[in-house]
């Protein structure tokens, strides 16, 4: 690269990575990671920056798989949903971050980590998502799951808690509050788990890394 060009690259954004290797910790051991008060602040802010300016007409109805009727994947999941594209500097933030966070997570546990996809979610007074898993062994190739709330003083009985279950036996699970600040990393295919009716309006970011699973010349995720 010659001086010109360096200039006129974006200059790669340092994190602190302290948070990350806890996270690498949590997955070796539990194959989960839930971080209170883990997003760093700058993380938390832009988010909510940028949620706060979606126009109600950017949120869609959350649908299930490629094909599908709106009345059934309501009984299933109630959320809102805007894509993160990066087009803003919020969302470049947050991408970059998350970006950072594959690097470090493939460097250290050689997961092949390809790529990354996330919406804003909102679950409005009643919403929720049931149990399920974000993705079946062997299907598809989201392979680790990242939720992170973006809501203020949330309390017990505000509903709207993240239930993540150990195994398809396990009926009791951990809860975590959505709460600003809090952050949860699983692997996707092992854990199933559920949004409770949430009794306010609940704000949220889930994401998802993916390996590459293209087969000959079809680019799967699609660039
Ligand atoms: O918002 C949450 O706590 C989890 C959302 C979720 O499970 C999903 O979008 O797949
Ligand atoms: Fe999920």
């Amino acid at each position: 690269m010659n001086r010109e060009q360096l200039a006129s690259h974006q200059p790669l954004r340092i994190f602190d990575e302290l948070i990350f290797e806890n996270i690498v910790d949590d997955l070796v051991s539990k194959g989960f990671s839930i971080q209170e008060n883990g997003l760093p602040e700058f993380i938390t802010d832009a988010l909510l920056t940028r949620q706060r300016w979606i126009a109600d007409e950017e949120y869609k109805k959350a649908g299930i798989g490629r094909s599908f009727n709106y009345q059934k994947a309501e009984e299933i999941r109630g959320d809102e949903i805007c894509w993160i594209t990066g087009s803003t500097p919020e969302g470049a933030l947050w991408l970059d971050w998350c970006a950072a966070m594959q690097n470090y997570i493939n460097r250290s546990l050689f997961m092949g980590l390809f790529s990354f996809e996330s919406h804003f979610a909102c679950y409005e007074p009643g919403k929720f998502y049931k149990r399920h898993v974000d993705a079946f062994k062997g299907q598809g190739n989201r392979v680790l799951s990242l939720v992170a709330y973006l809501n203020d003083d949330w309390k017990r009985e505000d509903g709207g808690e993240l239930v993540l279950y150990a195994d398809s036996e396990d009926l009791i699970g951990t809860r975590v509050l959505p709460k600003i600040g809090t952050f949860v990393v699983f692997l996707s295919e092992d854990f199933p788990h559920e949004v409770l009716p949430a009794a306010r309006t609940r704000h949220s970011v889930a994401g998802w890394f993916r390996v590459n699973g293209s087969v000959n010349d079809n680019l799967d995720p699609p660039r």
